[in-house]
């Protein structure tokens, strides 16, 4: 039974969700990062918030980690790319505390309006300083969205319903989407200048780390207010000391810091600044929401094999699973059968799926092909890094869906170019569960792919065949199948064999010196 490691403090719903779903689970949070690296090996899944730092160290360690879940969103604390290359699917919960993360944002933008936490403790010091806390109003100012995603576009239709205009700036959000919503889609420079208001809803990424520096403060309105619920890296916090001590800011709030647990921070103390510990997904909801989501999603992934919000694979639903299971073992099969013929350098992929198969998620088929396909050809290939891998290796790759059937009711054809020669392999399933090879390089024929096989291509001519089913017999080769197809009468044939034992080189020999042999492979799936 897979084995999930939970190595941040998360509801006690994820650990009730795994054990439902049968998964052996340790609740394990607070481990420091050598524990980490001394225990990941056992475990298939680990399930994260933000504390534990998924490094490349740790994935080395993790000999049999198939998953990363994310309670959340943000995944700056987990190296995808690293996590790709190792062959973990790194999934995240997009969806379940972007409410809860934008109602802290607009706490904070409140708070911030009428320095609400500052008015609270001098209170509660006994002072009655009622001129010292004069605030501004919201109605009617202008809020700067840098980033208009889930969290960001729920924070505009909620200061919209508080009367503020809302400027968006997001690369990535159409001028449709903006209109929907209700906001001006700007362009930064102009945001800087107009907004009294700043909030960040950006990822962090290597674009958007620093966003907001010195240069950007300068751009900006003489007491405009930040709001930070993002991640702390996209503010330049010594920058931001310097514009609060020069009146360029009249007021931060800060959710996130460059550096957390952030426990000395040149931001505290300020009287202008507010501060909270990267409370922004601290609700009940939001916490239940994300734990039984990322239980489920992970649980679908090692038990079903359903992939839903990886950053690094395509999507495949827990009920597509069990269908695309057959035509997962076809893809691979073919991949496998082209990459073991191929000899030199691969530049050209071309995969064409016709018939039942076009109508379904055929992204993880064309995962599968290539990872079939590099396999032979590279160590550690898997359907999570292939694509990465054929992409990095200037692999062109081609996807073509045709709805018309062919002579079968569902196809899938490989085509691959290599700097010599291009080859082409097709498969179809019979009874929609069994995969077959039926056509190899324009030569049709029908064969089912076993563990031990040897593929010949030779003359189509008298005798041929005899010849070699006695030499296999002389050499103790016990044959399983025997598949035969030819271009034409007399042209080139292939011949596909499946033997019950691996096939020794001495045998392989002999074959290719056979009259009319053109090419001799040993082969296994
Ligand atoms: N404080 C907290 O507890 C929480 C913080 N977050 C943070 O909030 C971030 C945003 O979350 P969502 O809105 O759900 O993500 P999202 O992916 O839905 O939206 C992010 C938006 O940022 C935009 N963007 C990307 N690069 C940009 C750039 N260079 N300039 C401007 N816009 C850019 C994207 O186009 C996208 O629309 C997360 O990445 C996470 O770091 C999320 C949840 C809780
Ligand atoms: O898990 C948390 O408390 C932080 C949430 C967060 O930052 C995120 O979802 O990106």
């Amino acid at each position: 039974m897979p084995k999930v490691l939970i190595s941040d403090k998360m509801s006690p719903l994820a650990e009730q969700v795994f054990k439902e779903r049968g998964l052996d689970v340790d609740y394990k949070p607070g481990l420091d990062k050598d524990e980490l690296a001394a225990i990941i090996a056992k475990y298939d899944g680990l399930a994260v918030r933000s504390s534990t730092k998924v490094t490349p160290k740790i994935l080395d360690a993790a000999k049999n980690l198939k998953v990363i879940g994310r309670a959340g969103i943000g995944v700056d604390n987990i190296d995808v790319a690293a996590a790709t290359n190792s062959g973990v699917v790194v999934m995240n919960t997009p969806f379940g505390n972007s409410i809860t993360t934008a109602e802290h944002a607009l706490a904070m933008l409140m708070a911030l309006a009428r320095q609400i936490p500052q008015a609270n403790a001098s209170t509660h010091e006994g002072k009655w300083e009622k001129s010292k806390f004069m605030g501004v109003e919201l109605t009617g100012k202008t809020l700067g969205l840098i980033g208009c995603g889930n969290i960001g576009s729920i924070v505009a239709e909620r200061a919209l319903g508080l009367r503020m205009k809302v400027l968006a700036y997001d690369p990535y959000l159409s001028v449709e989407r903006a209109a929907d919503l209700g906001v001006t889609k700007v362009d930064l420079d102009e945001l800087l200048s107009r907004a009294d208001f700043i909030t960040l809803h950006t990822p962090l990424t290597d674009q958007t780390r620093g966003l907001i520096g010195k240069q950007a403060f300068a751009r900006m309105k003489d007491g405009v207010r930040i709001v930070n619920c993002a991640r702390g890296g996209l503010v330049d916090e010594a920058a931001l000391l310097e514009a609060l001590d020069g009146g360029k800011v009249a007021g931060a709030a800060l959710d996130v810091f460059a550096e957390e647990p952030a426990t000395a921070n040149p931001l505290f103390g300020h009287e202008r600044v507010i501060c909270t510990p990267h409370l922004g997904a601290a609700t009940t909801e939001a916490q239940v929401n994300v734990a039984r989501q990322v239980a489920e999603q992970m649980a679908d992934f090692l038990l079903t094999g359903g992939v839903m919000n990886a950053l690094n694979m395509p999507s495949l639903s827990a009920e597509e699973a069990p269908r695309l299971k057959p035509y997962m073992a076809l893809a691979d099969e073919i991949g496998s059968f082209a990459g073991q013929l191929t000899e030199t350098g691969l530049k050209r992929v071309v995969v064409e799926y016709e018939g039942h198969v076009a109508g379904l998620n055929t992204k993880p088929l064309t995962a599968a092909i290539l990872c079939g396909l590099l396999s032979p050809l590279m160590d550690s290939v898997n359907m999570v890094n292939a694509p990465v891998i054929a992409k990095e290796r200037n692999i062109d790759l081609t996807e073509v869906s045709h709805d018309r059937e062919g002579d079968y009711h569902t196809l899938i054809r490989l085509t691959v170019e290599t700097e010599k020669r291009t080859r082409t392999v097709s498969g179809t399933l019979f009874s929609n569960q069994a995969p077959r090879l039926v056509e190899v390089n324009g030569v049709r024929l029908e064969a089912e792919l076993a563990p031990h096989m040897l593929y010949v291509v030779n003359d189509d001519k008298p005798g041929f065949i005899g010849a070699l089913g006695s030499l296999l017999g002389q050499n103790g080769v016990n044959i399983a199948t025997f598949a035969l197809g030819r271009r034409e009468e007399g042209e080139e044939a292939v011949a596909l064999v499946a033997v019950d034992d691996a096939l020794r080189d001495i045998v392989l020999d002999q074959v290719a010196a056979l009259a009319h042999v053109r090419q001799v492979k040993r082969l296994s799936f």
